[in-house]
């Protein structure tokens, strides 16, 4: 049995056999490192082919990966897990598609490494451009959906960096299993093992040192909610690409088309409850409240949302219950919705400042200034003028994929594809020149 087949098999254990937890995490960072120096040097046929082979692999072992996801699905039910969170678990025949499907469309993209950018010459004679490179060694940290263990891998990969993966622990067994995939794909392309691995251990003290062995990685990725990343904000020792939970809002404002606004209103909330660009509050300017909250009301019953409203709200809507100041703070990831009147867009904007998290906003308006005014004045990843919040994602903009959603300013904000996850070095070409 190989280490790393042993280190698989520790994971669907609940890895038992890892003791010193320090000594295990630097063995990673060790392998990772010595795997990154070799991706960074290597051409996009073989990644591509190692994302192909990881494909075939998925298809193969789709037996092994559904019942270890039974595994993972059964004892999330024992423990009493949410919906919410065990529908982000869930993996089915449609969801591993989706899987392999990702694979080749990171596949297909375009390789961002080794580009050069802006190349100009200089008054000395030297050419000056910018070469988009890997960024070394990505720790990520992330919830229990088993895919997006695959999806961190093949970003990490195709754009030159090595990747440590540390997923929600009550997707352990899955991730083993995808894990032995991902593995098996890197060597039928003759690419290291070492270019992602997952940590095979739920102790959270692996997750204490990932983050505080700059030695050995470059960057953090969290993905989760505030207990995560005030963890990661207060310890660590590598810079940090945070990706955090979407308070985000819609606010429908007088001027707008009513059509659009339950269109977008209904979307927003409903097309997928447990994702972080949901809306979870909905601003109703005053005058269009009247004519519009019943028949929002009437289209959230039909989807078994639950209304929270402030008392201007339940002046229209008395069957609504009453949404305190903790409903403003929340992020439901579930069919709940929070809704407030208020008196126009600066009321609106102030509400949003003071409790969105940053990550997606959107105002429904026919009316050029006002929109004009949300997108500049709104502080968020993605603002948004007639569209719904759901659209906050890699794929829909364009970028084929992402590793998540930026909530952070610098390096990446918003959906981050592959070249989040690239940097840029200055490139310099001469022919002799000397400095006068
Ligand atoms: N912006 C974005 O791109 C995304 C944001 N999210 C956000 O994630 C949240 C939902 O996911 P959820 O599963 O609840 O996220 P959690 O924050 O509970 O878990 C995410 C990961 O962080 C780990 N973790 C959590 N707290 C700590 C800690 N104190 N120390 C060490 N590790 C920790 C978890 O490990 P363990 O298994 O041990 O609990 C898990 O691996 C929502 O807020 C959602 O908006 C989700 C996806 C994308
Ligand atoms: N990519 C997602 C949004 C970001 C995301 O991964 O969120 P989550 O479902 O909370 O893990 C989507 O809209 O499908």
């Amino acid at each position: 049995m190989t280490a790393q087949v042993q280190r698989d098999g520790a994971a669907a254990a609940g890895a038992a056999e890892i003791r010193d937890i320090d000594a295990y995490m630097t063995g990673l960072g060790e392998v990772a490192r010595r795997a990154a120096a070799s991706l960074r040097r290597t051409p996009t046929g073989p990644k591509n082919a190692a994302l192909l082979a990881m494909a075939e692999r998925l298809e193969a072992s789709r037996e092994e990966i559904l019942s270890a996801n039974a595994r993972d699905l059964a004892r999330g039910r024992e423990t009493g897990l949410d919906d919410a969170l065990l529908d982000r678990l869930a993996l089915d025949d449609q969801r591993v598609d989706g899987m392999i499907e990702g694979l080749r469309q990171v596949a297909a993209l375009p390789d961002p490494v080794g580009e050069i950018d802006g190349l100009r010459a200089r008054p000395s004679g030297i050419q000056v451009g910018q070469m988009r490179v890997p960024l070394g060694v990505i720790g990520i940290i992330y919830e229990s959906r088993p895919n997006v263990t695959l999806e961190a891998a093949s970003l990490c990969l195709k754009s030159g960096n090595a990747a440590i993966l540390r997923g929600g622990s009550e997707a352990r067994d899955s991730n083993a299993a995808i894990a032995t995939c991902i593995r098996e794909g890197l060597t039928a392309a003759g690419l290291p093992e070492g270019a992602v691995q997952v940590v095979a251990t739920t102790d959270r003290a692996a997750v204490g040192r990932l983050i505080a062995m700059p030695e050995f990685v470059d960057v953090i990725i969290p993905r989760g909610g505030k207990s995560l990343i005030e963890r990661i904000s207060r310890e660590a020792r590598v810079p940090v690409i945070k990706h955090l939970d979407g308070i985000c809002h819609v606010y429908l404002d007088a001027t707008a088309d009513p059509d659009k606004a339950l269109a977008i209103a209904v979307n927003a909330k409903t097309h997928r409850y447990g994702t972080c660009n949901t809306m979870e509050t909905l601003l109703v300017d005053a005058p269009l409240a009247a004519s519009l909250l019943p028949k929002l009301a009437a289209a959230y019953a039909e989807h078994g949302v639950e209304l929270r409203g402030c008392e201007r709200t339940r002046a229209i809507l008395p069957q609504v219950s009453v949404a305190v100041e903790e409903d403003w703070q929340t992020e439901y990831l579930a069919p709940v919705l929070a809704i407030r009147v208020v008196d126009g867009i600066d009321a609106a904007m102030a509400h949003i400042e003071c409790y969105s998290s940053h990550h997606t906003d959107a105002i429904v308006t026919e009316s050029w200034s006002l929109a004009r005014r949300f997108l500049a004045e709104v502080d968020s990843s993605s603002v948004m003028i007639n569209a719904s919040t759901r659209f906050a994602d890699g794929f829909e903009y364009g970028l084929g994929a992402e590793i998540g959603i930026s909530t952070d300013k610098l390096h990446a904000r918003g959906p981050v594809g592959l070249e989040g996850l690239t940097t840029r070095k200055y490139v310099v070409l001469g022919d002799g020149q000397v400095r006068q």
